[in-house]
Parts: C-alpha cells; sequence; structure tokens
C-alpha cells in the first residue's frame, strides 16, 4: 500500500461556472469530470487511497458510481480538505482539485521525485508580465502562479489548518506556520476551470458521449371518493380522486419513475418517500419540477417522454392535450416531444372494475452537451 493518500475535492458550489451544470457532472465521454480527473491522476499513483470530498446531496450518487471513500465537503476548500484529512491514515497526501483535470502525468512524477525535499511540494508557474499590486510595480521573478496537486506531509498540513485562516491552498497555510515548501515546475495545461470557456479550452476533456438513455416507470393508485382528481397535472372532471399520500397523480408519479430510470438515480419513493409529512396531499407537479432540477443538476437533459393512462375511466382523450402541455413544460421541452396516450383493459382486472388507474411511462435523456452547447 502507498505511503500516499490523494485527495480530490469537489465539493464546491461552480459559482462562477454559469453552465445549468456543475463542473463536477459535465460528461467527459460518459464520466462526470470528478470521476475523470480522479482516474487520471490515480492511474499514476495505483496504490494511493482516495479520498473525495463532495456536496452531501451528492454523496449517493458518486458511491453508486465508484468505490472511493467519499466524505461530505465543507462551506469551504479549507472546511472540505479537514473533513478529508479526517479518513487520511498516510504519512503524505496529494491534494488536488477537480476543477483541475488535464493533469500530466510528468507533474505527477515531478511531485513524487521532490517528496523529501520540504513539507509541502508545489507545482507552480512563473509569471511573464509585468505585475502591478495596487499603486506598485512587483519584481516578477519572485511572483509564483501555484497550482495543484500539491503534496504535503499529512502531519504538518493537519497542523497548519488548525486555524481559523482561511487559505486557498495547502502550502499557504504550511509556509504560514513555519512549514517550508518546495516549488517545481507546474503545467499551463493544468489550469484551473473556472468559466464554461475554460472547459472548452482544454485539449485533453473529450466531449461527452452522445448515447441516449431511456428509463421506465409504472404506478398504480385506487380511485377515493370525495377527492378531486388530479391527473397528468390537469384537474379532471370525476366524483372520485385517487387514494394516496400526495395528490395521487398516479400519471406524474410514473413519470417520475421514468426520468429517474433513465438517469440510474433510483425512484420516486426514494426521493420523496410516502411517510414524509411534507409530501401529504403535495401537488405532484411540485415532485416533477424537483425531479427534473435533480437531473440538471446531475447533468442530464431530458429530451422525450412517452405516458400511456390505462384506465376504463374516466375518458382522457379531452385532456391529452392539456397534459401534453403542462407536462411538457415542466420538462422543459417542446409539447411535440412528450406524448400522452390512453387505453383501457377491456373491462379486465382491478382497472377494468374501474377500481384505480395504472400508467406506464418511458422518457429519453441525454447528457448535458458542454462542447457543444
Ligand atoms: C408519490 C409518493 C409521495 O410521497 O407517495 P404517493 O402519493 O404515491 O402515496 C411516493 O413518492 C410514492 O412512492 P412509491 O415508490 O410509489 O411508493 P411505494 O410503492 O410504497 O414504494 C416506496 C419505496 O419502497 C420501495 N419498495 C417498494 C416496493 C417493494 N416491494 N419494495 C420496496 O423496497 C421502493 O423502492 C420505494 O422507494
Amino acid at each position: 500500500m502507498s505511503d500516499l493518500t490523494l485527495i480530490l475535492l469537489a465539493a464546491g458550489n461552480s459559482s462562477r461556472f454559469k453552465v445549468p451544470v456543475k463542473k463536477q457532472w459535465l460528461r467527459i465521454g460518459h464520466d462526470p469530470l470528478w470521476l475523470y480527473v480522479t482516474n487520471r491522476i490515480k492511474e499514476h499513483l495505483p496504490d494511493a487511497a482516495v479520498i473525495l470530498s463532495a456536496h452531501p446531496d451528492e454523496i449517493p450518487f458518486i458511491a453508486s458510481m465508484c468505490d472511493f471513500t467519499v466524505v461530505s465537503g465543507g462551506a469551504t476548500r479549507q472546511q472540505s480538505l479537514k473533513n478529508a484529512l479526517k479518513e487520511v491514515k498516510t504519512p503524505y497526501v496529494m491534494v488536488t482539485d477537480i476543477a483541475r483535470a488535464c493533469i500530466d502525468p510528468d507533474l505527477i512524477q515531478r511531485l513524487l521525485e521532490s517528496k523529501e525535499r520540504a513539507d509541502t511540494i508545489v507545482p507552480a508557474l512563473d509569471v511573464h508580465d509585468t505585475v502591478a499590486y495596487k499603486e506598485e510595480t512587483i519584481e516578477r521573478e519572485q511572483v509564483k502562479r501555484i497550482q495543484t496537486p500539491q503534496l504535503s506531509r499529512t502531519d504538518i498540513l493537519r497542523r497548519a489548518l488548525d486555524t481559523d485562516t482561511e487559505y486557498t491552498d495547502e502550502s499557504s497555510a504550511i509556509v504560514a506556520c513555519g512549514g517550508t515548501r518546495h516549488f517545481v515546475p507546474g503545467d499551463a495545461r493544468a489550469a484551473k476551470i473556472t468559466h464554461a470557456s475554460d472547459i472548452t479550452a482544454l485539449e485533453c476533456l473529450a466531449a461527452p458521449s452522445p448515447y441516449l438513455f431511456t428509463g421506465n416507470g409504472f404506478d398504480v393508485h385506487p380511485f377515493e371518493e370525495g377527492k378531486p382528481m388530479v391527473l397528468g397535472g390537469v384537474e379532471v372532471e370525476s366524483s372520485y380522486g385517487f387514494k394516496a399520500h400526495s395528490d395521487g397523480d398516479v400519471a406524474i408519479h410514473a413519470l417520475i419513475d421514468a426520468l429517474l430510470g433513465a438517469a440510474c438515480l433510483g425512484d420516486i419513493g426514494m426521493l420523496f418517500p410516502d411517510t414524509d409529512e411534507s409530501y401529504k396531499n403535495i401537488d405532484s407537479k411540485l415532485l416533477l419540477q424537483r425531479c427534473v432540477e435533480k437531473l440538471h443538476h446531475f447533468g442530464f437533459v431530458i429530451l422525450h417522454a412517452d405516458i400511456t393512462i390505462i384506465a376504463q375511466a374516466p375518458k382522457i382523450a379531452p385532456y391529452k392535450e392539456t397534459m401534453r402541455h403542462t407536462l411538457s413544460s415542466l420538462l422543459h421541452i417542446p409539447p411535440a416531444r412528450l406524448n400522452v396516450k390512453a387505453t383501457t383493459t377491456e373491462h379486465l382486472g382491478f382497472i377494468g372494475r374501474k377500481e384505480g388507474v395504472g400508467v406506464l411511462a418511458t422518457a429519453s435523456v441525454h447528457y448535458f452537451d458542454w462542447k457543444n452547447g
């Protein structure tokens, strides 16, 4: 086992990254950026343990895609790093930001070769422009543009971060508490992805896979007297509604499961447990909105959906168009990409006996195409 642990900081909120997907969830081929960067570095540190710091809401999905240790990030980069350091058991730690995607093996090698030369080994670039600091021009030969990954002695880094002062990199904290720092040549290709334009400029990143992903959903709800019927996001004229914890919109529930299935994000009951009082009588259109936000957050774009309502009654035909427009707008797709069908069971089974309604749904998604917009 290596004497080194690799920490990847992936809990940032991408506030300066103005595209509808957090940079960590942009796909490189099929891999989210966080997985691509981790695998790219780990390839050269095969025996190193890996610790990822991520937003708590993202940990279940990350854990379903890898077997790395994942810890909750904090409010700041430094807090996220401290959370990750709690899990480190090796004398050395290499810390890098997911935002630096194109880390070259030679850079990793330069860090490893200098491991014993100081408490922290830091890649840095010289500055060739004139540098002004407020009204002064400063000696650019003394200026370094610091990068990550940085390779540090774990105990010294832990001690250096035991402070209320926030640092933007490990070496600054280590130097501030009297530790030693050794610079190695950095790499311009290890530039940080800060703005959307930064990612398209990075040659090492392949476009997202153009694959389409399809999911299916199925739900059933019995009828219940004395409740309004809401189906497909639309009030349907009826003397009964659906027995359910929510408003019982069985068409939206099946559609949610189809969307979650397409993105491999589980199912509706995991997202909105029917034991949670906050969903009591909730308008299922709100559940659908949250489901769509979740797919966008994780880098998926909804392409199409098809819904089959299986009901002996009520008659669905008069409501189909309104359902299509209501649901397509919630999915942020044109109405022409959302289809609503209805069929009876020819009086067979519980649906034929008018005890309830079943709905089948299919949805298709693809990755957000950051390369071609
Ligand atoms: C929409 C909501 C809102 O609260 O309730 P309703 O309004 O339908 O009652 C729920 O999300 C509606 O969730 P739904 O998934 O349809 O409920 P159930 O069929 O009871 O399943 C709840 C959870 O139990 C799990 N489950 C279900 C059946 C089964 N044999 N084993 C399971 O482990 C499912 O994975 C699901 O996550």
